[in-house]
């Protein structure tokens, strides 16, 4: 059984339109306006159990919506949805108890009380037998070095602490499947690198499935070996990570550090039918730029061939994030990936059901009303 298969996903919200001037806000209350906002245009992907994917795009591009719909918490408007073989809005609370989330920005610890309460708590949500839950809690504390924080209150926190807490909240009644919204987010380096071995060793043992989304690319490098990229609603890319490097990347930098000064006039004759370009560093040091269609060991062999005084090389690859931001700035990541199909027309007009309004009235709150060009 797959662990996620959607099929032609699509979210529209509707929101209200707002006039300007005191008479457009008078005619506001008579007569609403509204429009379509299209969040999600017809997706369609599939994930096997077992896999750590990450699912990225810029701000607007339509993550979390497709998050909230995959755990329940929005209604599509069209498509087709199985998590776990679930109808994830249909069967909530038999659903609920196979899979974990943790919203970066937001807890599901109660604030005031110890953490152990919450936890507590939510096992009895989750309806976990006693016995399995001392056993996973002690496995869970015991890696993520929470043993003097289970009796604190969660305001008293700092954000990696909770976000440890949030990781064991999430993942005590065994799911299979852990959403993961930004979960490094804010985060310093040791906290966050913490967290992502925490998240392998889940994947690993328990075969845990881990959907990711973040705006921090070293996540995806540290955790992912596949990746979906999404633009504008839609999936522009879905595939492998170092596949999106090899086809994206523009070429690679050599590095170069000499015994003396940098002969950058000789580098640059010796190598000027290659299509390479030099920069200089400091006095004793020189990189080439070398396009994708140009072989790099043929560059090299040159150079070292003519230069006695190098001491030292180094290759650079082209790093995710500016492949990523390329791609972003394109709005496509062609060859090979898989493009959707083309917007079809409004499917079901009307999205929202009462709970997914509710949802969309307390969500946005927090965030910016942002769309890229
Ligand atoms: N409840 C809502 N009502 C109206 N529009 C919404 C609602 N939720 C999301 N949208 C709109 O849908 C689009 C996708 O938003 P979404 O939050 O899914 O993007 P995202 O990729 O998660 O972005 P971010 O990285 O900022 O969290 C945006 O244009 C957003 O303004």
């Amino acid at each position: 059984m797959l662990a996620i298969d959607v099929k032609d996903l699509r979210k529209q919200f509707r929101v209200q339109k707002s006039r300007e001037g005191l008479s457009g806000a008078l005619k506001d209350l008579f007569k609403r306006e509204y429009r379509e906002v299209t969040a999600v245009k017809d997706i369609t992907f599939q994930i096997p159990q077992g896999e750590i994917c990450g699912y990225i795009g810029e701000n607007g591009a339509g993550k979390s919506t497709t998050i909230k719909m995959l755990t329940g918490i929005l209604v599509p408007t069209s498509g087709q949805l199985l998590v776990n073989g679930h109808v994830p809005y249909k069967e909530r609370e038999k659903f609920v108890r196979q899979i974990g989330v943790v919203f970066g920005q937001r807890s599901q610890l109660w604030w005031d009380i110890g953490v152990i309460e919450s936890f507590q708590l939510l096992r009895k949500v989750y309806r976990v037998p006693e016995a399995e839950y001392r056993k996973r809690l002690n496995e869970l504390v015991e890696r993520l070095q929470l043993g003097d924080l289970l009796n604190r209150p969660v305001r008293k926190l700092s954000l990696g602490q909770r976000m440890r807490c949030e990781l064991v909240a999430s993942l005590l009644h065994n799911p299979s499947i852990l959403f993961l919204d930004e979960p490094t987010i804010g985060l310093d380096i040791v906290v966050k690198t913490e967290i992502r071995e925490f998240l392998k060793q889940m994947n690993r043992e328990h075969g845990t499935t881990i959907l990711l989304t973040t705006h921090d690319l070293q996540d995806i490098e540290a955790l992912c070996n596949r990746v979906i990229m999404l633009d504008d609603g839609r999936i522009i890319y879905d595939g492998g990570l170092e596949q999106l490097k090899a086809r994206w990347s523009r070429g690679r930098e050599i590095r170069f550090r000499f015994g003396g000064q940098a002969p950058l006039a000789e580098l640059r004759l010796l190598t000027a039918d290659l299509g390479v370009t030099w920069t200089a560093g400091n006095d004793m040091t020189a990189a080439m730029w070398v396009p994708m269609e140009v072989s790099v060991s043929d560059a090299l062999a040159r150079v070292v061939g003519a230069c006695q005084d190098i001491r030292d090389i180094k290759i650079v690859e082209t790093n995710t994030d500016d492949i990523v931001r390329e791609i972003y700035r394109s709005g496509s990541a062609s060859a090979g990936s898989r493009l959707e199909g083309a917007e079809s027309g409004a499917a079901g007009a009307d999205a929202a059901s009462g709970e997914a309004a509710a949802a969309a009235a307390g969500d946005r709150a927090d965030k910016e009303p942002v769309r890229h060009g």
